[in-house]
């Protein structure tokens, strides 16, 4: 459990650093969190070792090889490239705790995989874990004759999956209105499930369809029979997982703050690695930063941003990219006119209320910033020096270095909740300035 960070004073808040002048910078980003969870996972239930090149090393995906190490699963740094993961899959067991910290992909990828496990798997979180919402993938295991003997009141954090070995699988309707995640933790471990799984979600809206393709695309690289022809039903197959040696792409939403810069300060800013195809929903930055003002170009592998310190506000509807919002928004509380996010109420249940925490946080440096049903309108007003709140969540803190390229006097609250995704970030933004 983590404690509230608000009582933190000012002056342990990190002074998020102006830019001298025009940036003109390489940032090499690490592995996406998304990718490097899903193939731990994906290795785990594989049918020999298997191995992961480039994979993020953060808090998240430390999480998710200890959680899978307690069930059983060998996870070891390589012996020849130690930044490399090798995965040595083993019978499931329980009993065993899990520790999702705040991490979405730990909580929603491994109750199914819990459940594979000969023994009670129990799970718990930081405290704000427990406030996230997990009700529709127990319900769903229920349904699929798996026991949830323990779960907090509502369907939450913390709550007992009564492993035995085997699950029937089947037929499930699933409401993934709240989270693309509901959808993607079933789907993953569907393959080694006695009849497969064919999921169908019963939602009005669905977030992040990249992040589900993203699961699809994994799968299927693996050898598993997927089809998703049909708009908003998936169905996997029974059959084996193939053991891989898979390479992590860089992770385009993390890229997201460093791009950002380039139109914040001006000048420009490259990410090399940067995928020529992706699911990554990360990819649609380059589109996004353009409408707001940037230059962009892809040479080979390198995405460069390019900018003139000025930034344009507009209106986005971004259901599709829901991470990128943070980012987004503390672009907006900058530019020349007003922005409205729509498609994103499901980030009340991200790892904290984003849609309240911005409007929070850029309302009290003096922006304007007003929560809709789905989203936020931002207008711009000038900003003044402050502390910038994080709420343990680690894109709450890279939207105040933002800020704090433009504002003097800016601090940002634990920073160090960026180690969640990136470990390294503050040695990076200062790298990135020169
Ligand atoms: O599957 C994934 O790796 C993710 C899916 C998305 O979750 P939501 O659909 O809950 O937004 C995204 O926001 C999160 O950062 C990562
Ligand atoms: C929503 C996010 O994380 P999680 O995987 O914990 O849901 C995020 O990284 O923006």
């Amino acid at each position: 459990m983590t404690s509230s960070a608000a009582a933190l004073p000012d002056d342990a808040a990190w002074p998020a650093p102006a830019a001298a002048g025009p940036l003109d910078a390489t940032v090499e980003v690490p592995g996406s969190k998304s990718l490097t969870n899903r193939y731990l996972v994906l290795a785990s239930l594989a049918d020999g070792p298997g191995r992961l090149r480039g994979a993020l090393r953060s808090r998240d995906t430390v999480l998710m090889a200890e959680a899978l190490a307690a069930l059983g699963v060998a996870i070891e740094p390589a012996d020849d490239v130690p930044s490399d993961w090798r995965v040595t899959p083993g019978t499931l067991r329980g009993p065993a705790t899990i520790d999702c910290g705040l991490a979405g992909t730990v909580m929603r990828f491994l109750p199914a995989v819990a459940a594979l496990a000969d023994g009670p798997v129990r799970f718990d979180g930081d405290e704000g874990a427990r406030a996230r919402p997990m009700a529709p993938v127990l319900t769903a295991l229920a349904a699929l004759g798996v026991g949830i003997p323990e779960q907090a009141p509502g369907g939450y954090l913390p709550f007992t999956v009564a492993g035995r070995g085997a699950v029937r699988g089947g037929q499930v309707d699933v409401d993934a209105s709240g989270s693309s995640q509901f959808v993607s933790g079933l789907l993953l471990a569907a393959a080694r499930f006695e009849q497969g799984l064919t999921l169908r979600h019963t939602g009005a809206t669905l977030p992040s369809l990249p992040h589900i393709d993203m699961t699809v695309q994994v799968l299927r690289e693996a050898g598993v029979e997927v089809d998703d022809s049909r708009p908003t039903i998936w169905r996997v197959e029974p059959g084996p997982i193939r053991a891989r040696d898979v390479r992590v792409e860089p992770d385009l939403s993390n890229a997201g703050p460093f791009l950002a810069a380039a139109l914040v300060v001006g000048g420009t800013v490259r990410v090399p690695g940067w995928p020529a195809s992706t699911t990554q929903p990360g990819a649609l930055l380059a589109g996004i930063l353009e409408r707001m003002g940037a230059t962009t170009t892809l040479d080979g592998d390198v995405l460069a941003v390019s900018g003139t310190g000025v930034v344009h506000g507009l209106d986005l509807d971004l259901h599709e990219a829901g991470e990128l919002a943070p980012t987004i928004a503390a672009l907006a509380a900058l530019a020349d006119s007003p922005t409205r996010l729509r498609g994103i109420a499901h980030l009340r249940g991200h790892e904290t209320d984003r849609l309240a925490a911005l409007a929070t946080e850029i309302t009290r440096l003096g922006g304007q910033a007003e929560q809709t049903s789905d989203g936020l309108v931002i207008t711009p007003r000038p900003l003044h020096a402050g502390t910038v709140r994080t709420y343990h969540d680690h894109r709450m803190a890279t939207a105040g270095a933002i800020l704090g390229l433009r504002v003097p006097g800016l601090r940002v609250e634990d920073v160090a909740t960026t180690a969640k995704t990136l470990p390294d970030f503050v040695g990076m933004w200062h790298g990135m300035l020169g």
